[in-house]
């Protein structure tokens, strides 16, 4: 099986890095090095430029990863301008040193604005003509500010270099972690650089890939610079008490694990699926759970739900067949997805505590609980091992019984105290998706803002359930199911404002067997 990038926190990767130079000599420098060549080889043709290049650089040593790609680019005949506004690299880092290489080279670094902005206009004039009344707009610049050391929030000063950033840059790309945005929990402090793209090093950071990290990385990738991070994988345990102990945090944008088809194949081979809706105005967010398990590949797809929607699910699906009561779907073999369209009637109730009840039922999980079925439990608070929950960051608050806003402020931790207290494989939907399960957590860096629509979670709720169906294990169904949703919701918003649930299953069948 594919092993995807780990993926560790800033104090993780710290210890990573003392542990290879305590094995290779005793010196982190040549990871500083490895780090700035291989940012200039990524971005080589970004950096092909007449115009110059500015490098905004820090005090730690991801500014010391900026001194020494200036360092690469000033060798390179490359026109470079270094501007470090929060001072010189504090003497004993890397850093230092790279600053002195960058000087040896006859580079030069600029403290204020108006020095800067002086240095540009100068060096404009030799490639083409500048107008003193325009705007200065940077055409590349390099975020070397802060990295994954950022440790309080940015002073007023800090906000405004990263503001400053962000309005006069044409393109901006970030060393390691776009700096202001927190490596661990993807918050910006309380700003952060909006980068084109971000090369980060040694491993991913939490923060690239939740909350925040994914609209402000731009295109991310990673060198590990050959540093070890297994024998590091340890110490992240220590990390929360949640985390089970051969915990892996994993970086997996692949859905490979999706289920093949072979020639001599019959739909019996590919599972059931039924959706249990109410019997309330919402009858649609069960409708389009239905068509995404059928999309997904689902062998056959039952609604149950009130007979008045039988002629609107037809009308979308004529596939999707109807199930006659409730207890002849727990009886059956269906993988379930209870939630959406379910309500919170009594009738919602009472299909939750047949569900739930291993008096009533004796089925252990196998399937998808969402949306009303979360508010359920929420009130009734049980595990519900064998399940898969996909709540959003309301109902994880619902579910923790904590603040949206404590979720939002670190995606990671809510979704490990999830797994813990409830035993299911979670997916804490939303930007960033993060999947939490026994073995580890998975984060998904793919999606789109334009796939904040009505239903978008119906249709991930029908997906996971149509994979479990079709033979994966409950956790390979979360991780597959998110990261197809994600990059079909992805692909759909290279041509469209917004991508609806609807279009997303359309999208499904087009995806190779
Ligand atoms: N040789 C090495 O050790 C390597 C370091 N690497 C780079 O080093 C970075 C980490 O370096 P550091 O640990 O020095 O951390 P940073 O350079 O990210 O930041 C630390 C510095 O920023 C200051 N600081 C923290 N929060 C601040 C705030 N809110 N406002 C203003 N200043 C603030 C700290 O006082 C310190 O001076 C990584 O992100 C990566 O870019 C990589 O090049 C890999 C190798
Ligand atoms: N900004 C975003 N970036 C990436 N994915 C998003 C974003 N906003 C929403 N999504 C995805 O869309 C889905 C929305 O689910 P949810 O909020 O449950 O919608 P609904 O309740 O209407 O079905 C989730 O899978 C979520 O991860
Ligand atoms: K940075």
């Amino acid at each position: 099986m594919a092993t995807y990038p780990a993926v560790l926190s800033a104090k993780t990767v710290r210890e990573a890095e003392q542990l290879w130079a305590l094995t290779h000599g005793g010196s982190t420098w040549p990871l500083m090095v490895s780090a700035a060549t291989s940012f200039v080889h990524r971005y080589q043709a970004a950096f092909n430029i007449r115009q110059p290049i500015l490098v905004v650089a820090g005090q730690g040593n991801n500014g010391g990863d900026g001194y020494y790609i200036a360092k690469l680019l000033q060798q390179a005949g490359k026109p470079v301008l270094v501007f470090a506004p929060f001072g010189l690299p504090k003497q004993g880092l890397d850093a230092a040193q790279a600053m002195h290489e960058y000087l040896a080279e006859g580079g030069k670094i600029y403290a204020t604005q108006a020095e800067l902005t002086q240095a540009f206009v100068g060096l404009q004039t030799l490639s083409y003509q500048f107008s003193p009344t325009a705007k200065i707009t940077y055409p590349v610049v390099i975020d070397a500010l802060l990295g994954s050391g950022l440790a309080r929030p940015l002073s007023q000063a800090g906000i405004d270099i990263i503001n400053f950033i962000n309005s006069n840059a044409q393109q901006v790309y970030a060393v390691d972690v776009p700096s202001g945005l927190d490596a661990d929990t993807g918050q910006p402090m309380p700003v952060c650089v909006k980068a084109t793209a971000t090369h980060s090093f040694i491993a991913y950071k939490p923060g690239l890939l939740t909350a925040n990290g994914p609209a402000n990385c731009g295109e991310l990738s990673l060198d590990s610079l050959g540093v070890e991070t297994d024998v590091v994988l340890a110490t992240d345990d220590k990390a929360s008490s949640a985390a089970p102990k051969t915990s892996r945090w994993q970086y997996d944008p692949s859905f490979t694990r999706l289920p093949c088809r072979f020639g001599n194949t019959h739909k019996s081979c590919h599972g059931n699926v039924s959706v249990i809706a109410g019997i309330g105005n919402m009858a649609g967010a069960a409708i389009i759970a239905s068509r995404a398990a059928l999309h997904a590949g689902a062998g056959r797809v039952y609604l149950q739900c009130d007979p008045s929607h039988f002629a609107a699910s037809l009308a979308q699906s004529p596939e999707i067949m109807f199930a006659d009561n409730i207890h002849s779907v727990l009886a059956s073999k269906a993988v379930l997805v209870v939630g959406p369209g379910l309500g919170r009637s009594e009738h919602a109730r009472r299909v939750m505590t047949s569900i739930l009840d291993p008096m009533h039922c004796n089925r252990q999980g196998l399937g998808v609980l969402d949306a009303d079925a979360l508010r359920y439990l929420a009130k009734h608070q049980q595990t519900v091992a064998n399940w898969v929950i996909t709540p959003h960051e309301a109902e994880a608050a619902d579910l923790l019984g904590i603040s949206a806003a404590e979720v939002t402020a670190n995606r990671l931790v809510a979704a490990l105290a999830l797994y813990e207290k409830y035993q299911a494989v979670v997916v804490l939907k939303g930007a960033g998706t993060i999947v939490a399960h026994q073995a580890g957590v998975n984060f998904c860096h793919a999606g789109t803002p334009a796939m904040a629509t009505p239903g978008m979670g119906d249709c991930l709720a029908g997906m996971i359930a149509a994979l479990i169906a079709q033979g994966l294990s409950a956790v390979d169904a979360a991780i597959t199911a998110v990261n197809w949703h994600a990059s079909v919701g992805y692909q759909l918003a290279q041509t469209q404002r917004v991508v609806l649930a609807s279009d997303i299953c359309q999208q499904l069948k087009l995806t190779p067997l």
